[in-house]
């Protein structure tokens, strides 16, 4: 038998992708991020020679300085927490693969850094393989689509592309649901009692992008339904789903999240305790939104206490979980693993 031809092996990347976030909790930087954000026809699906007029005469004028407020209350030494905590798990799985030469990094679909430079500096690194890794659970064309999108843009560019494969929706992903469960059983341990409720809040959407076919409440309904499998063994009590953040005047995913915390305190429930599964990291729109003003708006409404679980962010589960999906989109570009 001839030896096998020798080859060396191709460089892989691996590329984590988030929303993004203003580079600094200023009404400035806030209005430069918020106008990429609400520019992106995948987010306000209108048409531009209507959208444009509101978002730069109305929503650009009013919007930064009230978010920068926001924003200044979650910010941490590092900077943003949704940055913190996404290039702190891109450093985790770095070294999860470090013997193995493949290349880590993470991006941001709007700010800094952004994809378009992360995606040239893999392949100034000899890059041929990219793994692109947009971190939501839940499928929407809105998130996913629209940084899977940028990446393909970047593509459009070259005259040598890499071989590129994108990171599936992972919502009902058996070790996606024991992540959460195990970070919700944490925070459940910590309390002296059980709550009366558990709240699982998802990023709202408008309605409409649910009859165009966006598979994304049904991705939330299932991880619900899943996690309430999982923890039932633990907690007893109504465990609930709702939609967050609503923007603009369409109609959302209902129920918000807001006349979900109204109806618990209207019914009795004192002490409930709320995640956030389809955000990776925490973020504005947790920390500020829920654990501030949601708990704030629970009390004021007649309940006593909202504890907030944070997200998996960089933490060992998350770490985990996602080194079990990267690996498994891998085969075939990585050796399989030696049995010695
Ligand atoms: C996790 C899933 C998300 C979906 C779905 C989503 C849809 C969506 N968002 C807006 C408008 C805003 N979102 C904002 C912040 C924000 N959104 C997500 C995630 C999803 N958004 C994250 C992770 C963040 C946090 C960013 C951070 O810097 O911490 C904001 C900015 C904050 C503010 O001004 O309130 C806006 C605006 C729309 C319109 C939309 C779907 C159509
Ligand atoms: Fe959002
Ligand atoms: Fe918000």
């Amino acid at each position: 038998m001839s030896p096998a031809p020798s080859t060396s092996s191709p460089k892989i990347g691996v590329l984590i992708v988030n929303l993004g976030t203003p580079d600094a909790p200023e009404p400035g930087a806030v209005r430069r991020y918020l106008a990429e954000f609400l520019s992106d026809r995948r987010v306000v699906e209108l048409p531009p020679l209507l959208w444009q007029p509101i978002l730069r005469g109305v929503i650009l004028t009013t919007r930064p300085k009230k978010s920068a407020h926001a924003y200044r209350q979650v910010w941490m030494d590092e900077g943003s927490p949704l940055a913190v905590y996404t290039s702190a798990t891109a450093a985790a799985l770095a070294e999860r693969f470090a013997g193995e030469g493949v290349r880590v990094d993470w991006a941001m679909r709007y700010g800094n850094p952004s994809i378009a430079d992360r995606v040239r500096a893999m392949l100034d690194a000899g890059v041929e393989r990219l793994l692109f890794a947009p971190l939501y659970p839940q499928y929407c064309g809105a998130t996913t689509a629209t940084a899977n999108d940028a990446l393909f843009a970047v593509l459009a560019g070259l005259r040598a592309q890499p071989a590129v494969r994108t990171l599936p929706p992972y919502h009902d992903e058996p070790a996606y649901i024991e992540a959460i469960a195990a970070t919700i059983r944490a925070g459940l341990a910590t309390l002296d009692r059980a709550p009366d409720a558990l709240l699982l809040s998802y990023h709202g959407m408008p309605e409409r992008t649910r009859t165009l076919g966006d598979p994304y409440y049904e991705h939330c309904l299932a991880t619900s339904r899943l996690l309430t499998e999982a923890l039932r063994d633990i907690f007893a009590g109504p465990i609930e789903t709702s939609f967050q953040s609503r923007f603009g005047r369409a109609k959302w995913l209902e129920p918000s999240t807001e006349t979900r915390l109204a109806e618990m305190a209207a019914r009795g429930l004192r002490r409930i305790a709320v995640a956030t599964p389809g955000f990776s990291a925490d973020c504005v729109e947790t920390l500020e939104e829920i654990a501030l003003r949601g708990e704030e708006f629970f009390r004021e409404n007649g309940g006593e206490k909202l504890h907030y679980f944070p997200c998996l962010n960089a933490g060992a589960e998350a770490t985990n979980l996602y080194e079990r999906m990267i690996r498994r989109e891998l085969s075939g570009w990585l050796p399989p693993p030696s049995l010695d």
